[in-house]
Formats: structure tokens, sequence, C-alpha cells
């Protein structure tokens, strides 16, 4: 790879960055106090948190969770120096694990292991919307095999349009434009021979239900004779998939009748029977770039027949969260990944790879903000040489 190119901060006033801690939170942080009776402790904790990392130093951690030890390690070369100079992906992940510590999330009382964004989750996943999009599952039945190719790949990653920590965003705009690289055929050409399959979740909810419905289909064909869905193994950017969400979205299938609720219980049955396997790897909370990954999720990767990236955040994660030229090689800047990898995912950072120039000429033409708007997504994949 070449030069590697500038990392994203979050110190540039008015950039997309900033905006996220300077408009984002605050609005995030309002919707919690709605959403809890937090007492003036905790209410007093939030504020202190946005003073924090809107005009302050980094702070270090201070509760005496598990997982303390590793984020001292992570935020030790940080402790002291402003926010505004910490980069986009360090700075997000850091506010997110600040902020479980000042609800209680990891302290005797009654806020311990509460997640603070579940009532957001439910609201969506119980939202018409969301009736909607599962109701369309059910005319897979209906499409021949090509057809149903398409449709669980599509599903997948518009499903990553709904992103709640998205929607709180001023640039928002949602309406699906369309792919600005690959297609489901270029996602199923890195499926050869059956074998293990690693779905990397983002989103619950909506996306989570398309992704168990893509893990449903990756077994029902042969594509994958096992499949290891990754989520956070705590509450992360508001509507990140945990354990719990994957056991929610799951009963939420099940209820529903015709092919998605034979789906769900397929999932129900695979997951009983070992095909499936939930993972809540504590990296996929850490604040660092998946060339930084240790060596057990290496192994696991390694071992995968195809490693599956759903949403934003990691695929900033696995390409690096720079200011890229767009015209990047994908294959390139992925080339440290163990084993095939293959990334779905609407875009809502600045960060992007892999296009052609004609492309990413024709979209800065249009003016509008393609990379952030969550307008447009993509599909690509690389294999190791
Ligand atoms: O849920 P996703 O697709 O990972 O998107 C989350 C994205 O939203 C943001 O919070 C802002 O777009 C990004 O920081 C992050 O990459």
């Amino acid at each position: 790879m070449g030069s590697e190119a500038q990392s994203i901060t979050i110190g540039v006033p008015g950039s997309f960055a900033w905006k996220v801690f300077h408009e984002r939170h605050p609005a995030m942080i309002e919707q919690l106090c709605a959403a809890f009776p937090f007492g003036a402790g905790v209410r007093d904790r939030l504020a202190e948190l946005l003073r924090e990392t809107t005009g302050g130093v980094v702070e270090p951690l201070d509760d005496d969770a598990p997982d303390h030890g590793a984020w001292a390690a992570w935020a030790e070369d940080r402790l002291g120096r402003p926010w505004s100079e910490c980069s986009f992906l360090w700075a997000e992940s850091y506010f997110f694990r600040k902020l479980l510590a000042a609800i209680g999330y990891f302290a005797p009382g009654p806020w311990r292991g509460i997640d603070p964004f579940a009532p957001m989750k439910n609201a969506e996943l119980g939202s018409a919307g969301a009736a909607e999009a599962l109701a369309a599952f059910n005319e897979l039945p209906l499409l021949g095999e090509r057809g149903r190719d398409d449709a669980v790949v599509q599903a997948a990653v518009w499903g990553n349009q709904a992103d709640l920590a998205f929607r709180m965003s001023v640039d928002a705009e949602g309406a699906a434009a369309g792919l600005v690289t690959g297609d489901s055929l270029l996602f199923w050409s890195l499926f050869d021979a059956p074998g293990p399959v690693h779905l990397v979740a983002d989103n619950s909810a909506g996306e989570l239900a398309a992704d168990l419905v893509l893990v449903d289909h990756l077994l029902t064909t042969g594509r994958a004779d096992r499949v290891v869905l990754h989520v956070k193994p705590t509450p992360y950017y508001v509507s990140d998939a945990t354990p719990a969400d994957v056991l929610g979205v799951l009963r939420h299938l099940i209820e529903l009748a015709g092919e998605v609720g034979a789906i769900g219980r397929r999932v129900w049955d695979g997951l009983r029977a070992g095909r499936i396997e939930v993972r809540d790897h504590p990296f996929f909370c850490a604040p660092l770039d998946y060339r930084g990954m240790p060596y057990d999720l290496r192994e696991e990767f390694a071992s995968a027949s195809v490693t599956i990236m759903k949403g934003d955040l990691n695929y900033r994660r696995l390409v690096g969260d720079r200011y890229w030229p767009p015209t990047t090689s994908f294959v390139d800047v992925t080339s440290y990944f163990p084993g095939p990898v293959v990334a779905l995912r609407v875009l809502k950072s600045e960060v992007v790879v892999g296009l052609d120039e004609a492309t990413a000429a024709t979209l800065d033409k249009t003016g509008d903000a393609w990379r952030t708007s969550g307008s447009y997504a993509l599909i690509q994949a690389a294999r190791p040489v």
C-alpha cells in the first residue's frame, strides 16, 4: 500500500466528525434523559461527559469494570490531551464507553447492565417500517434462485440504513439512491465450497433481522456449513447489536407468520444445533481499526471461508478511518485481512475507497453530501492473494 492518508479527527469545526460530537451527541443525551428517569447524579455525569468531549481534555475512566485494564492501555497516550486532537474512531468509541460508565452501567445500582438504547431499538423493531420490511421477506419463496440471492444481499446492505445514531444526524437524508460500487454477484463470487462464514453485525432491529435472513440463506443454500455472528459485548453507537438483541430480534421473528417466521425458527434451531454461534469479542468495542486486532480474533477470521463486515463503522475499521482518495484500492487497504472479506455498507461517514474515477467525479458533481447522507451504499470484496 502507498503512503497512509491523513487520519480523521474530531477537531475541525463544521466537519462531519465535529458535528457528531457537537450536535448529535447532545441530542442523543437529551433523548436518553427523556427515555429514563435518571437522577441528578447521572444527569450531571452526562452533562460533564458532553463538556469534556466537546471542549476538554481526555480524562481517565473512574470505574472498575472488567474492561478497565484494556481501556487504560488504549487511552494511555491520550490522557490529558485535548479531545479535539483525537481521531474520530478513537474518540467516538471512548465516548460510548464513558457514556455507559456515566449512567452506572458497570456499577452496583439500578442502572447496572441496563441497555440505555433499548427503548430506541425496541421502538425501531416494533415500527410500521420494520413490519413492512419484514413482511417483504414473505415473498422470498416466490422468487427464483437468483432473485433470492439478490434480495437477501440487498436487504442486508440497505438494512444498514436503519441506524438510530445516524438518524440523529443533521445530514441524514435517507432515500436509497443506489450502490456506488459492487452488486450481489460480487458478493456471491466469494463463496466457493461451503465453509464457516463469519458475519460481523452492526445495528440491531431491522438490520439485524435482515442479517439473520442472510445467515439463514447462507445455510439453507449450502454456501455456509456454519455461521459465526459477531456482536458487541456492550451497548455501543446507540443501535449496535448485543447478544441480548440477537435474542430479542429472534423472538420477534418467530412470532411472525409466513416465511419470515419460518426463517426465525430455522435460525433458532441453528443456534441450538451449533450451526450458528454468537460471539461478543471485546475487540468489537475497541477504539482501534482491524489492523490492530488481537491474535485470537485474527485466527478466527483466518479460519473463515468468508467474513462479512456490516455497516459504516466496521468499514471505517476495516479500511482505516482516513481521508483516503476515493479511488484508493479496496484490495490494497484490506490486504492485511487474513481471509476473504466483503463489506456491505451504507455510506454514513467521509471514508470511502475503491471507486472508479468517473463515479467519484459524478458523485462530486451532484453537490450532494453523498459520503455522509446515508443515501448511497456499496458492496466491496477482497480475497488475500
Ligand atoms: O451503524 P453504522 O453503519 O456503523 O454507522 C455508524 C456511523 O454513524 C456515525 O456515528 C456517524 O455517521 C459514524 O461514526 C459511524 O460510522
